[in-house]
């Protein structure tokens, strides 16, 4: 068969996008590895899929599944991407929009100034929420788990749910932290029984941040939206950061914002990079 897409991009996490709106979708999850091998296919972190909506309260249902084909709960700069990608092919003309995901509604917000802001909804931060085997042990004064890896060295992790699971570390300097050792270790702990994806941010000021994260399904990436708002969420509890924190990812900057109690706002860039077909 042959598939029509967008590629697109948000702060460096990059996209295929396809519009189920005009072209059947069932992809297999090996097409959906082949669409995502950045050698044997188009390549990208996520494949995000626009689908029409399923009842009168959204406007479209937004699907993503990561680069290694499993279908998963959120991705934040492809919800940037999504709204961009609505407007550029004449779907809608809102400059709001609600869309399903499996697991929640967002809004999402396209800006005067050309950026994209979302509603992420709010944090969980029980541990149940990622899901974290917690039994036996626990959190510190500053919310942060103890965990001991396998290797017999231990790392302290905040845990934070934005729909989809996240462990966060503190480290002083993001560009020496073991994202390459680190983050396969934890993603691979049996404690996490779906995975996580892990953030390393190091904190400069009450108000900004930098981050890595080694994602779920897809390795290092250039930004993780759903990282830098739980990173930010997890800073705030701790006392550490402001309200407002802007995030300076690796492709990008991010503007989080969180008032401890609602919705997390995440604002920030959304580019189509080039549109194409492919036989799978
Ligand atoms: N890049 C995303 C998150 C994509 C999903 C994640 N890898 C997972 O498995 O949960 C973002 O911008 O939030």
């Amino acid at each position: 068969m042959k598939l029509s897409f967008t590629k697109m991009q948000g702060a460096g996490n990059d996209f295929v996008v396809i519009d189920a709106t005009r072209q059947p979708f069932s992809l297999s999850p090996e097409q959906l590895r082949r669409l995502g091998d950045r050698r044997f296919g188009v390549g990208c972190d996520q494949i995000l899929v626009v689908e029409p909506p399923d009842a009168p309260d959204v406007d479209f249902r937004y699907r993503i599944f990561n680069g290694s084909g499993e279908e998963v709960e959120h991705c934040g700069n492809g919800a940037r991407c999504f709204v961009r990608f609505v407007q550029e092919q004449g779907l809608s003309r809102k400059t709001e929009l609600r869309v399903r995901t499996v697991n929640n509604v967002l809004t999402l917000r396209s800006q005067d100034d050309g950026r994209v802001q979302v509603d992420m909804g709010a944090p969980r931060l029980n541990p149940e929420s990622l899901p974290f085997e917690s039994a036996g042990l626990q959190a510190d004064a500053q919310g942060l788990w103890p965990l001991a890896l396998a290797d017999g060295d231990a790392v302290k992790l905040a845990l934070v749910s934005m729909g989809n699971p996240h462990a966060v570390l503190w480290v002083d300097d993001v560009d020496q932290a073991p994202v390459a050792l680190r983050g396969p270790q934890i993603q691979a702990d049996p404690r996490f029984p779906q995975g996580v994806n892990v953030g390393f941010m190091q904190i400069q000021s009450r108000t900004r941040a930098r981050i890595r994260v080694y994602e779920r399904g897809a390795g290092e990436t250039l930004a993780c939206g759903t990282g830098a708002c739980a990173a930010v969420v997890a800073g705030i509890r701790a006392g550490l950061l402001d309200a407002a924190v802007e995030v300076q990812a690796r492709g990008g900057l991010l503007r989080i914002e969180w008032d401890g109690v609602g919705s997390v706002f995440m604002t920030g860039p959304a580019e189509t990079v080039f549109q194409g077909s492919i036989e799978l």
